[in-house]
């Protein structure tokens, strides 16, 4: 990792695997002392099955037991199954995307979903959950909040996680984030470096300021994450950026194919910003190095490999290849 990236990976890195880790009590005083609304935002789109659970929990936890959050709202992306019925009858402020900003019409997408949210809302602190998440995600929500409460300076906050993969009902307790671990993170490392230190750059549960939100488009599909941080960096600085440990992300998985149109409108935003130019002129060479993590039980550990490739000339080019032809002829 370039040292800058290194430098943020280890000043910026905080955990809250479990609620044991976080101090509820003062993140409440710290709320009340900055005058801050929290608004907790669910994309979903048929997510019938879980999108209820999630709900029950989050509002029962942080709006009645402990007044962390103001409101949930759901934002339902064109479902056609009971999404919206079971979000609301487990107390979610339930939005069809389509009504929000009507002036603005509306398009498909969970970016779409993500953009609207921020009409649908008033919190000056939002924070963003997938629907389909499987795991006990309590601490999520306060996990997340943490940075923002703790340092004005921070301006957006990213989960980390081990991600386990289910495949054909067999766990695996890792190889989750494909799209993440093939495209993501290859095309980060190589145009944006001093991101590389982002261990879930795609992961849908984040949390920021609205007065940095409304300031960076939305992508409408699966590509609003990678744009959201290339975006943020622009608006708030690395040093505006954080991340927190939440231990582990379970989710509903998509085929291979699936993922497969998300990894071509990820590469679209990707392409589109770095048509934008270099955001840092000590850029090194793009492809220079890759950075991974793995959990060593303690916490993420960074693994950088280089991946700068050299490649041959075309053979017309070679004169030792042309001077054999010539020969044989
Ligand atoms: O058009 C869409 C696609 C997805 N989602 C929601 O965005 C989250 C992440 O989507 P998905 O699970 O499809 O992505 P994955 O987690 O598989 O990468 C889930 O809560 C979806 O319901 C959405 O609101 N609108
Ligand atoms: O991280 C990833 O590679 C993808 C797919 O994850 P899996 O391989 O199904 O665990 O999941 C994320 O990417 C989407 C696009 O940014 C986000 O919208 C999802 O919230 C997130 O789960």
């Amino acid at each position: 990792m370039r040292p800058d990236a290194r430098a943020w990976f280890e000043n910026r890195t905080t955990s809250a695997t479990s609620l044991a880790e976080i101090d509820v009590p003062a993140l409440l005083a710290a709320k009340r002392r900055g005058g801050h609304a929290v608004s907790v935002v669910l994309p979903a789109r048929n997510e019938a099955a879980t999108v209820g659970g999630l709900v029950t929990d989050l509002v029962q936890r942080w709006v009645r037991d402990v007044p962390l959050v103001d409101e949930v709202v759901v934002m339902d992306s064109d479902s056609t199954d009971d999404t919206a019925a079971i979000a609301r009858a487990a107390g979610a402020v339930v939005v069809a995307t389509a009504d929000v900003l009507p002036g603005q019409g509306t398009r498909p997408g969970k970016g779409e979903a993500l953009w609207k949210s921020l009409a649908a809302t008033t919190g000056d602190l939002v924070v963003f959950m997938d629907s389909d998440l499987l795991n006990d995600v309590s601490h999520y929500v306060p996990g997340l909040l943490s940075p923002l409460l703790a340092d004005t300076r921070v301006s957006y906050v990213k989960g980390c996680y081990t991600r386990p993969l289910s495949v054909d009902g067999q766990v695996r307790a890792a190889g989750g984030g494909r799209v993440t671990e093939l495209t993501a993170r290859p095309l980060i490392n190589a145009l944006w470096p001093e991101l590389a230190g982002f261990v879930q750059p795609l992961g849908g549960e984040y949390a920021g300021r609205r007065s940095a939100l409304e300031q960076v488009p939305f992508v409408s599909g699966y590509g609003v994450e990678v744009g959201l941080l290339v975006d943020l960096l622009q608006v708030c600085g690395l040093p505006g950026l954080a991340q927190v440990d939440l231990g582990t992300r379970v989710h509903s998985h998509q085929t291979d194919e699936a993922l497969g149109v998300m990894a071509g409108q990820i590469v679209s935003t990707v392409l589109a910003r770095a048509a934008r130019g270099s955001t840092d002129r000590h850029r090194v060479s793009p492809g220079g190095l890759l950075t991974q993590f793995a959990h060593d039980g303690e916490g993420f550990v960074p693994t950088s490999i280089p991946v700068a490739v050299d490649q041959r000339p075309p053979m017309v080019a070679v004169a030792e290849y042309v001077d054999r032809l010539r020969a044989a002829v």
